[in-house]
């Protein structure tokens, strides 16, 4: 997105608005923990005011009980006397509230971050949750990719955000209890102290929204930079970098970008440092001009020594409470900007949706497929991956499309399975639309292994059981499927077996060769007791015998479905009840694999020149 985009300053107060929704997500988080915390830190915000207010009874009795004219010599004598009960009485309320104060600021830093931890999980889950439903075509999207990186970060970075507005409150509640009893003395006092304190805050809050612009626009560039620190140092890409000796070019590029961030932030930085300087030594002079006015008060005698202690005491904390309010709410009105990163997506709706009254996907299917001239663009893309493309499935019957490399087959998978919609045209299944079928029904009634298959750093069981997940703990049928597609030998060469962990991201984990990840991707497929079964090419890796016997298998246990493979190799092709050969986008030929061979045309081109090569 363009830096123009950015949010303004203005834009920054408007953005408190996101304050109440942000309490509602904290109060779905935990209700209780929210009630119980809002409690505690009302009680606590009234104690400051009422120890200081002790504090001056405490004094004044002291002054009283000294300037008597008959006092005991000791302190056995004091408390014989009696004199001393309302000084003691004092000491021991003074001495209560301490203790409670104490208490309650330990339970509040309980609850506190037991409410962070709610907070995170239940954002992180409505995050998958929602991630989940977008279109995919919003994921291969820069401008989503960016929109995603800043929600992501608003699930962690948000979530002080919490205590933040809790401690506001409390504050705010304790400000105004003193406020109560300077403005009960003298209301001047309370305007000095804002007059010292505006200044500050409107500093603090452009210096605020300069930084926030600044890392709004940076998005692009942290996604560039989180790249390049995380492709010089992972796994999956350390054996090229080191072969191609990479470091020093990736190295180069970040520090490039790094540099560039940590030179931008450091003239903000030091420009905040002069001005702020300059505004915070005026909130000081204004704070001993009103501490000299009560001295003199009470030298002249209109204040007592209590009321000096508990005035000076209320000055300083005031001023120290509001500057910190101040700054914590300019600094709450840009994290609460950051917010709408996170309803911004939360905003997000999919394109591909159910529609209203979606028809039930019909089982078994009776009539198939069929595309009628259907073209699809990839968003943002040019280029039609597709055009006029018509061909027909019938149920129950093993397809093949085969073509070279960019013809478009895995993009005809992808808009079977509602990936993406057709740009034109449409797809029938069973005489309907696809986009009249319920999305759930259609996405369970279509198992599709891709070539780009996930790697799971899981169980070997749990890669097969992703095909199916409700039946994760179903070992017979994890089995069988793990049978069909050859991935027993798998499992059985693993030291713990099914439970083996896969994958190098974690300790135990052991990795498997591209054709060993594939077999476990194809079991996937037979886990899912799918009415279409698609492989779009996930054989690429296995050994000519191994993709042989894969694929006989499939063909074998596909009977009664409708299958679709995509291969390169011929061996496998031929299987298949009929074949489609795909070129630029369109239907180029069809037929079976005698009948495509023995018509001059590109399948028996590419047919002999496979052939040739075994020669
Ligand atoms: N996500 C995408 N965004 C933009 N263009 C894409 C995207 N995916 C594929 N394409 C383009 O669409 C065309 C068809 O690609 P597709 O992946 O369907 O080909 P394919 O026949 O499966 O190729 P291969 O045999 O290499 O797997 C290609 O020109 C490709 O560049």
């Amino acid at each position: 997105m363009a830096s123009s985009d950015a949010p303004t300053y203005a834009a920054r107060w408007a953005a408190l608005k996101n304050i109440p929704p942000f309490l509602g997500l904290v109060w779905r988080a935990s209700p209780g923990l929210t009630g119980a915390m809002i409690l505690l830190r009302l009680a606590r915000a009234v104690m400051p005011v009422a120890m200081l207010w002790i504090g001056k009874l405490i004094i004044d009795e002291v002054v009283r009980l000294m300037a008597a004219d008959a006092r005991p010599d000791t302190l056995v004598e004091w408390w014989q006397s009696g004199l001393s009960d309302q000084l003691i009485l004092l000491i021991a309320a003074e001495l209560g509230l301490a203790l409670a104060s104490d208490l309650f600021g330990r339970l509040v830093t309980y609850a506190d971050s037991l409410l962070q931890e709610r907070l995170v999980i239940s954002l992180s889950m409505r995050l998958m949750n929602h991630a989940a439903d977008l279109d995919l075509a919003s994921f291969e999207d820069a401008g989503f990719q960016d929109r995603l990186d800043r929600a992501r970060r608003q699930t962690m970075g948000r979530i002080p955000l919490v205590g933040q507005v809790m401690q506001q409150m409390q504050d705010g509640v304790t400000v105004v209890s003193f406020g109560a009893g300077l403005i009960a003395y003298n209301p001047w006092l309370v305007v000095l102290l804002l007059v010292a304190l505006i200044p500050t805050l409107v500093g603090q809050m452009h210096f605020n929204a300069e930084l926030y612009a600044m890392n709004w626009r940076r998005a692009p560039e942290r996604r560039e930079r989180d790249y390049l620190r995380m492709i010089g140092a992972t796994s999956e890409s350390a054996k090229e970098v080191k072969i191609f000796g990479l470091n020093a070019f990736l190295r180069d590029r970040y520090r490039e970008l790094a540099e560039r961030f940590y030179a931008e932030n450091r003239v903000i930085n030091r420009r905040q440092l002069v001005v702020m300087a300059v505004l915070t030594g005026i909130g000081t002079l204004c704070y001993y001009g009103a501490y000299l006015w009560i001295i003199g008060r009470t030298l002249t005698g209109t204040l007592s020594l209590g009321d000096l202690t508990f005035l000076s005491g209320s000055f300083l904390r005031l001023r120290g409470l509001i500057e910190g309010l101040l700054s914590s709410f300019s600094n709450m009105a840009s994290q609460a900007l950051y917010l709408d990163d996170l309803y911004r997506f939360f905003d997000e709706r999919p394109g591909i949706a159910s529609p209203p009254d979606a028809l039930a996907v019909p089982a078994p299917i009776r009539q198939g497929i069929t595309f009628e001239n259907v073209g699809f663009r990839y968003p943002g893309a040019g280029r039609w991956a597709v055009r006029d493309l018509s061909f027909h499935l019938n149920a129950g019957e093993t397809v093949a499309l085969v073509g070279e490399n960019g013809a478009g087959k895995t993009t005809i998978v992808k808009l079977l399975a509602r990936l993406y919609d057709p740009t034109e045209g449409r797809i029938l299944l069973d005489g309907r639309d696809l986009r009249d079928y319920d999305l759930d029904q259609l996405r369970a009634a279509v198992g599709v292994i891709f070539q780009d298959f996930v790697r799971y750093a899981m169980s070997a069981s749990d890669n097969i059981a992703a095909g199916r997940i409700e039946a994760r703990t179903d070992r017979p049928r994890i089995e069988t499927a793990a049978e069909r597609a050859l991935a027993d030998q798998v499992i059985a060469k693993l030291p713990a077996g099914y439970d083996q962990m896969v994958g190098k991201r974690f300790a135990h984990g052991l990795d498997l060769s591209g054709g060993e990840w594939q077999k476990l991707a194809i079991a996937r497929a037979y886990m899912r007791d799918a009415q279409i079964l698609i492989l779009d090419e996930p054989t690429a890796a296995l050994d000519a015998r191994a993709e042989f016997e894969v694929f006989q298998r499939f063909n074998d246990l596909s009977t009664g479905r409708t299958a679709l493979l995509i291969s390169h190799r011929f061996s496998s092709v031929r299987m298949a009840d009929r074949i489609i050969v795909i070129e630029h986008g369109r239907v180029q030929d069809e037929g079976t694999h005698d009948q495509l061979v023995a018509r001059e045309g590109r399948y028996r081109e590419l047919f002999e020149l496979q052939a040739r090569g075994y020669r």
